[in-house]
């Protein structure tokens, strides 16, 4: 049985999850899951949905545990209801592909000693629509889909019927209200028997105005609650900014990470799939090894990867979040102020939901293009309890655009969405402290970082891009059959291959003596947290013991 570490703050040590008068399946299966107490959120949502039957709005931290959140009670419910034989009684509703499958897994542990008393099906899963239509005629008591699929569905087979639903869970539910799933959402309020004997469950760690729509539409008198903020000691997050420009992002990762100044996994974001890919090359060039995650691979091989990343295969993961969430007002993407689901990655999202476990920093290379995209990319750390940073580099408005390769163009924004990050991380209780690098002590590295930076050429990323994609098509098909064959091969397949003959030199790959801290110098296996000055002299902070280190600490001014 593994045990998962849970902080006390979003523990609720008090209580116990027998003391809901659970089906003892359910509580074995808990104990299996290693989860000792219900989280704060679990004891208020279990309680209010089984004992006083409320619909339920939750908005709670990222990594808080509101999967479980739903999901206990939906199936105590089944469990409990003996009478009901062979119906569809729960929707849960996600915006990706990802998400659904995650929370179908989720639902496996927790019903793996049901037998065959909670059947579940995820919609998204990429089987035959006729098929699948097949296989909800079959009535499993859950299904697990995005808004589209299940309309999609419904609409092919008009002797679905939903009207017996006693469960409704929307999660992510402000990223569903808002991404253009509000078409999909109207037409499925048709097939419901709206306030009768449905409860609704919204859940996100981010909530706007676009869920009230959805609260007039699906709730009756719902609770609300709010977990969302901890006292000021006992924040698992520490956040970090730099201001740079454009080229000198490309000298910081390569200077971090070569010199493993920051410890554990890392979960880098960019903002579009070239940039990954460019990223990437750049840092293969270094002998660093890194791993894609991007909504063009197939939907088998982003599963492995998380999953991969999950078991500690790989240690850095460069994930494409092209979501461009854009905050309120001044700009919205369509006439009605909408944003719209592009193709490609509409139900692909990284940023959202999954469940990265045991990452030590979220780096964002690209700062996001919202306020609200920030508080779920940083989501991806510090969670269930465990602590974890976070470090965004942002682009000086004065030196965007002076670089052209290294640039993008959603930097163009960044001090305005640091400013608004700011300003809503301080409404949550939360503060970003600047890092001041002193630049000049990385000059030394500087031509190495020009040298790695002109061999990643356009035509070099585009190569790698194509490259990747039929790797991963292979591995794809590959992981299909291994899924059902060799379940237990999957390690085998790796994801962080070189992609392309990028000229690597063995050069750039060591750092010389010389250029290395002093600390480091005298001690090769003392990389992590090392002071950056070349005088070194001041005593380094014990690494490993208390958790809220300052994991770049020495490396600034
Ligand atoms: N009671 C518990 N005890 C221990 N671990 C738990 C408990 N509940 C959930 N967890 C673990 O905490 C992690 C985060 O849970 P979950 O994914 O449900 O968070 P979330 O609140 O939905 O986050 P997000 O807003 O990012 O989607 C998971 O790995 C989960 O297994």
């Amino acid at each position: 049985m593994s045990k998962i570490e849970v902080s006390k703050d979003y523990v609720d040590e008090d209580v116990s999850f027998e003391s809901f008068h659970l089906d003892p399946r359910l509580i074995q299966a808990i104990n299996k899951l290693g989860f000792e107490h219900p989280t704060l959120v679990q004891t208020q949502a279990i309680r209010l949905s089984l004992e006083e039957k409320k619909d339920i709005i939750a908005r709670a931290s990222t990594g808080s545990g509101k999967t479980a959140a739903y999901c206990i009670p939906v199936i105590q419910s089944i469990l409990a209801d003996s009478f009901t034989d062979n119906q569809i009684q729960a929707v849960i509703l996600v915006p990706t592909k990802e998400l659904a499958q995650q929370v179908y897994d989720f639902l496996n542990e927790l019903t793996v000693y049901c037998g065959k008393a909670v059947k579940l099906l995820n919609l998204t899963d990429a089987i035959d629509d006729k098929l699948l239509v097949s296989l909800v005629n079959e009535r499993p008591e859950v299904l697990i889909s995005t808004p589209s699929k299940l309309v999609d569905i419904l609409e092919k087979d008009h002797e679905i019927s939903l009207t017996q639903l006693k469960y409704l869970v929307i999660d992510e539910v402000d990223l569903v209200a808002s991404y253009g799933y509000s078409d999909d959402l109207d037409k499925l309020s048709g097939y419901l028997n709206l306030k009768q004997e449905l409860q609704v469950f919204l859940m996100s760690a981010t909530l706007n105005e676009d869920v009230d729509s959805l609260k007039r539409k699906f709730c009756s008198k719902p609770a609300i609650l709010k977990l969302q903020d901890l006292e000021e000691d006992s924040k698992q997050l520490t956040q970090f900014y730099i201001r740079t420009n454009e080229l000198d992002k490309f000298l910081l990762i390569y200077v971090i990470l070569k010199l493993k100044l920051i410890k554990g996994k890392i979960l880098v974001f960019v903002n579009d799939l070239d940039r990954g890919y460019r990223l990437k090359l750049y840092l293969q060039n270094f002998g660093i090894r890194s791993c894609i995650l991007n909504s063009e691979l197939p939907l088998n091989s982003r599963l492995h990867i998380v999953d991969q990343f999950n078991k500690n295969v790989y240690n850095l993961l460069i994930a494409t979040d092209d979501s461009q969430e854009l905050d309120e007002e001044p700009e919205k993407n369509s006439k009605d102020g909408k944003a719209s689901k592009s193709s490609k990655s509409s139900e692909y999202g990284v940023s959202r939901g999954v469940d990265f476990r045991n990452v030590a920093c979220v780096l964002n290379f690209d700062l996001p293009t919202s306020s609200k995209a920030y508080v779920h990319r940083v989501g991806r750390t510090a969670r269930a309890g465990k602590y974890g940073m976070a470090l965004s580099l942002v682009v000086n408005e004065k030196d965007w655009g002076k670089h052209r390769p290294s640039s993008i163009a959603s930097a163009k924004r960044d001090e305005k969405v640091l400013a608004r990050i700011e300003n809503t991380q301080k409404k949550m209780g939360y503060e970003l402290k600047p890092y001041q690098f002193d630049m000049k002590q990385m000059d030394g590295f500087r031509y190495r970082m020009d040298d790695a930076f002109r061999s990643v050429t356009k035509a070099a990323v585009r190569d790698a891009r194509l490259r990747e994609i039929k790797m991963e098509l292979m591995t794809s098909e590959k992981l299909k059959r291994h899924f059902e064959e060799n379940p237990e091969d999957l390690a085998t397949l790796r994801h962080d291959k070189a992609v392309s003959k990028v000229r690597s030199d063995q050069n750039l790959k060591d750092v010389p003596d010389y250029l290395l801290p002093k600390a480091v110098r005298q001690d090769p296996k003392r990389v992590a947290f090392v002071p950056f000055n070349r005088g070194g002299g001041r005593k380094r902070r014990r690494v490993g013991g208390k958790k809220k280190l300052d994991p770049l600490k020495k490396f600034h001014r």
